[in-house]
C-alpha cells in the first residue's frame, strides 16, 4: 500500500504523520471518538496531540519499530472520518 494522501514520512523515518484541523474542538474531539473507536477495532492505536482545533498523529508500529502496512490502514482510515 502507498502511504495515504497528506501523510509524510516523520524526521526519524519511524511514523507516519499528517495534522489536521477542524472549526473548533468540538469537532476535532468528535473526530478524535470516531479514530479512537475505530482504533480499538483494528487493534492498532494512533500516538496524537490535540491543540484545540487541531489533532497531530504520530503513526508508528511500536511492536517493530516502525512503518507498517497496519500504519498505512490506519492513516487512510483516518482520512476517511475527518
Ligand atoms: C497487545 C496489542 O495487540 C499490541 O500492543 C498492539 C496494540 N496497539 C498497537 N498500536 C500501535 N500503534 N502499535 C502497536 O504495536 C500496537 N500493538
Amino acid at each position: 500500500m502507498e502511504i495515504p494522501d497528506g501523510w509524510t514520512i516523520s524526521v526519524d523515518g519511524k511514523a507516519l504523520e499528517k495534522s489536521f484541523r477542524f472549526a473548533d474542538f468540538s469537532e476535532a474531539f468528535a473526530f478524535l471518538t470516531r479514530v479512537a473507536m475505530h482504533a480499538e477495532k483494528v487493534d492498532h492505536h494512533p500516538e496524537f496531540t490535540n491543540v484545540w482545533n487541531r489533532v497531530d498523529f504520530h503513526l508508528t508500529t511500536h511492536d517493530t519499530g516502525g512503518i507498517t502496512e497496519r500504519d498505512k490502514k490506519l492513516a487512510d482510515a483516518i482520512n476517511r472520518m475527518s
